[in-house]
């Protein structure tokens, strides 16, 4: 398996603008996106990066709200009401070449493959199969992030 860096950690959250104020405010973190909807994922938007320090990198964190009950991060706040840490996102070179890694290991992998929020195809493999951790693969940008609003 070709895994690269993570790319995001994706955190749910009942109330995005709450959260934006949060980790911008409270967390240091740099807002690098207007809020937006990925209306197709059923998901509204943003990202924040923590800011890093002395050389270090930050680290980038996907806020998500639910656009409707039928969102598939509906279930989860209202398990979580506070929010909570949704899933992991890996990169990878071939995401086609990955796909069929994890279904060869018999892994379930949720829906198809998809453009997601930095404009390069995604799959999620479903956390049972995966120590509990909801993931996503993402092909990595060929040249930075191509937001999606
Ligand atoms: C912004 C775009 C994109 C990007 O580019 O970054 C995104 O990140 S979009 C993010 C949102 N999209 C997705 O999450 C798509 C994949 N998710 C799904 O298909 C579903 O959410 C799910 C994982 C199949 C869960 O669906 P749900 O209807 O909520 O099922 P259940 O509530 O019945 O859960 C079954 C089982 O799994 C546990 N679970 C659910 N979600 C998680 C989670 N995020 N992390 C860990 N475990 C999770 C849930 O607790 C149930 O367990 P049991 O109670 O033990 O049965
Ligand atoms: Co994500």
């Amino acid at each position: 398996m070709k895994l690269g860096r993570m790319n995001h950690l994706g955190y749910a959250v009942p109330d995005l603008d709450a959260a934006i104020v949060h980790y911008r405010d409270v967390m240091g973190a740099e807002v690098v996106t207007e809020p937006f909807d990925m209306e197709e994922q059923g998901v509204k938007v943003c990202f924040v990066n923590t800011p890093g320090y002395e050389g270090t990198e930050g680290t980038q964190v996907e806020l998500l709200a639910p656009l409707s009950d039928a969102s598939p991060v509906a279930n989860f706040i209202a398990k979580n009401p506070l929010g909570g840490q949704h899933h992991v996102c890996f990169e990878v070179p071939d995401i086609e070449a990955a796909r069929a890694e994890f279904e060869g290991m018999g892994k379930r992998i949720l829906g198809p493959t998809r453009i997601g929020a930095h404009g390069t195809p995604i799959f999620f493999v479903h956390p049972k199969d995966m120590l509990g951790m909801l993931t996503e693969i993402m092909e990595t940008p060929k040249e930075g992030a191509h937001w999606s609003n």
